[in-house]
């Protein structure tokens, strides 16, 4: 099976800064695969260039089998791109901003009759098809959004932070659609999050910093990647509880404002083993397993919520110009 997208050395500079240094990226056909990086990695400059908005300034990209910069019309005959900023008609019902869209496709109408009704269905908007976008709540006009993306039929679907701004019902919404979507249309979707909860959605995630890609893998093998879970023990002496697990555990433990916090790699094998030995009275002990927020700090330094204050913005960057 081809890959939905296969980059080589994938590069992209603006004057002497590199903003995507030497990318090689495969997403397999079908997936769910997620972007995430720290302001400025290189994200949205990547989407630019997979989505042939951006011109690459060396190695290759292919989507859907097709060269980015050879082809890029049949590049953009199979994927939907769907912008971080909402580019709806609010004066439009959702029903005339699809066949306007149709119409720019040069779809022919009933081609296009067809697609609009099994896109609206798939978004759950039929009932509301014939209304002003402008009575839409957030969540439904990002649903209008993605029904427009999909009105084609892409092979692949660029989302840029697809869930930023909605509620986290809406958020678990979207994400039934987005999943819906590739089970029905065997459909690969590419997209760029920070949200942890939207990471632990997909197949797969890339982590990228500074225009490389420093690891990938299913949510499930970078977490494993980690190795450790975390304990956090509160007993009525911090500082002794450190002193203790250093010399009789040969642990490193740090005293944290919820308590004493040490990572060990079968936190719940271990916690028996610590009531009985650390000689003080155990008030609490929780175990977390690592999380994505813990992957993304050992792999960039910076936590997610730290990066997410500026999200990235494929609009702006594409905005920036650049081609
Ligand atoms: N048109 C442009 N001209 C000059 N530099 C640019 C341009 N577009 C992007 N950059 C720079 O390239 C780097 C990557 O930017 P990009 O927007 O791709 O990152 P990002 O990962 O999407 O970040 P964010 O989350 O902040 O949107 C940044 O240093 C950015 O300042």
């Amino acid at each position: 099976m081809t890959a939905a997208i296969q980059t080589s050395g994938l590069r992209k500079h603006y004057g002497a800064a590199e903003a995507v240094a030497g990318l090689d990226l495969t997403v397999p056909t079908g997936t769910v695969f997620g972007f995430l990086g720290p302001n400025g990695a290189g994200k949205s400059t990547t989407i630019g260039m997979l989505c042939t908005l951006l011109r690459p300034t060396g190695g290759t990209a292919e989507v859907a089998g097709h060269d980015v910069v050879r082809e890029p019309d049949a590049v953009r005959r199979r994927i939907g791109l769907i912008f971080q900023e909402s580019t709806v008609d609010v004066d439009l019902t959702a029903a005339e901003n699809l066949r306007f869209q149709a119409e720019l496709f040069g779809m022919p109408r009933r081609v296009a009759r067809a697609a609009i009704t099994g896109a609206l269905a798939l978004v759950e908007l039929t009932d509301r098809a014939d209304e002003e976008v402008r009575t839409f709540s957030g969540g439904m006009r990002r649903r209008l959004e993605i029904a427009r993306g999909l009105l084609h039929t892409p092979r692949v679907l660029f989302l840029d932070e697809p869930t930023t701004g909605l509620d986290p019902q809406t958020r678990v919404a979207i994400w039934a659609h987005l999943h819906r979507l590739r089970a029905e249309r065997d459909i690969t979707v590419f997209l760029t999050t920070h949200h942890l909860e939207e990471a632990e959605h997909c197949d797969r995630l890339a982590i990228l910093d500074s225009g490389r890609l420093v690891v990938t893998g299913t949510p499930a093998e970078l977490k494993a990647t980690i190795g450790a879970d975390l304990v956090v023990v509160r007993t009525g002496d911090d500082h002794e509880t450190v002193r203790i697990l250093r010399d009789r555990f040969g642990l490193t433990a740090t005293a944290e404002p919820d308590g004493v916090h040490l990572r060990v790699t079968d936190g719940a094998g271990f916690v028996p083993r610590l009531c009985a030995e650390v000689g003080l009275p155990v008030r609490s002990v929780a175990v977390t397993p690592p999380t994505l927020d813990d992957v993304f700090l050992h792999y960039t330094g910076r936590t997610i919520r730290e990066s997410a204050e500026n999200p990235a913005d494929l609009t702006a960057a594409v905005r920036r110009g650049g081609r």
